[in-house]
């Protein structure tokens, strides 16, 4: 397994926007990495990078404490001691399961023995042993993606690239196979980095996910730290559906962890980490409780804009006003609501981060 380092990486094509702009990122070796972001935010971009597909404008790229982009060098891509695994599988219609999974090692001229002991083992990794004689028209989807792994996992590669690779699956396949992936991963002993634009699988599947947005890295964290502690606007919208209120952030600190804030005319103290003037509090339904006015603590007050069933309650979509700012937020409700209907809400949760 081998750590992976980008320093400063930039990748233009033409003359726009910067596909890749200034990335800076450490992944630790034997860590199961996922790269996420909307479409077209770079991070294809970015894993071909690292493969060595795509030549940095500027930069390094070292994988393993070795430069490999970077500095007037750039070693290709056979040469990285990297595996890669795309959403198109790619196996060779004509041949059985083994003799895909052994294509690799031939290229490379291993002896016959060594090449059937490591087909076997990645055969057994990815939990088809018994299906080495069939050809790829004879396997299904979640089979074939399997055999697209274990072509990789033979080379014994140090750290294996993953382009969308479960983008084809239907859902059901989908959930399996991310299992799969963390058990492989766990006895691969190998570092992953995976590319997808769909957040449930990131936070299911990896040890740190790394946010992209408009070519530029927002956040690397693990799934908990991006939910409840997002450091950007940016984030805290595109993680679990996260809303962002603007809010007043006094200079005193109720107490270790809490800021306080201004919002309403009321003062509430909510857990963030930003300093004193404009700040942002991200606030999603589980954030937020429909409240009795009079009760005690602070409320916030607004109308329902829209209402939905879901998940066994009403999830309202409420309008709060403050000032000049006029923002939504989500709640649950055990009961339907009206849509126009003022309610109060208790702020129970949340994150105060940092304005812009
Ligand atoms: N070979 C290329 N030539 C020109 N522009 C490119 C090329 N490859 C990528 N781009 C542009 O660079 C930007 C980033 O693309 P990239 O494929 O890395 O994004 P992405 O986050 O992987 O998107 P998606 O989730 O849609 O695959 C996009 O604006 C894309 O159009």
């Amino acid at each position: 397994m081998a750590q992976i380092e980008l320093g400063d990486v930039t990748r233009r094509f033409g003359t726009g926007a910067a596909a890749v702009d200034g990335l800076n990122l450490h992944v630790p070796a034997g860590c199961f990495l996922a790269l996420l972001g909307p479409s077209g935010c770079g991070k294809t971009t970015a894993l071909r990078l690292i493969a060595g597909l795509e030549r940095p404008d500027s930069g390094v790229i070292g994988i393993g404490g070795r430069l490999v982009a970077g500095d007037g060098l750039f070693v290709e891509p056979e040469d990285r001691g990297i595996g890669m695994v795309f959403q198109s599988y790619a196996l060779w219609p004509h041949m059985d399961v083994f003799a895909n999974v052994e294509f690799g090692l031939r290229v490379r001229r291993l002896p016959a023995a060594e090449r059937r002991a490591r087909v076997r083992d990645a055969l057994e990794l990815v939990g088809l042993a018994g299906h080495a004689r069939r050809r790829p028209h004879e396997l299904s989807g979640g089979q074939r993606q399997r055999v697209a792994l274990a072509r990789s996992l033979a080379v014994r590669p140090s750290v294996i690239l993953l382009d969308e690779p479960l983008a084809n699956l239907d859902a059901h396949l989908r959930e399996q196979m991310q299992a799969e992936f963390r058990r492989i991963h766990r006895e691969a002993k190998t570092t992953f980095v995976f590319v997808t634009h769909d957040q449930a699988e990131a936070m299911a599947l990896a040890d740190l996910v790394a946010v992209m947005d408009a070519g530029r890295l927002q956040q690397v964290a693990d799934a908990q730290t991006l939910f409840r502690k997002p450091a950007c606007a940016m984030v805290a919208r595109f993680i679990a559906g996260g809303r962002t209120v603007p809010v007043a952030v006094a200079p005193e600190r109720p107490a270790e962890g809490l800021c306080r804030i201004r919002l309403q005319e009321q003062v509430f103290d909510l857990p963030g980490d930003a300093p004193s003037g404009q700040g942002l509090l991200c606030l999603r339904p589980r954030d937020l409780a429909l409240a009795q006015e009079g009760g005690p603590g602070p409320r916030l007050h607004g109308h329902v804009e829209d209402a939905r069933f879901e998940g066994g309650d009403h999830l309202l979509t409420v309008v709060i006003e403050d000032g000049p700012h006029r923002s939504r937020v989500t709640v649950r409700s055990a009961s339907a609501r009206r849509r126009g209907e003022a309610v109060s809400l208790a702020a129970t949760g949340g994150w105060v981060l940092r304005a812009a």
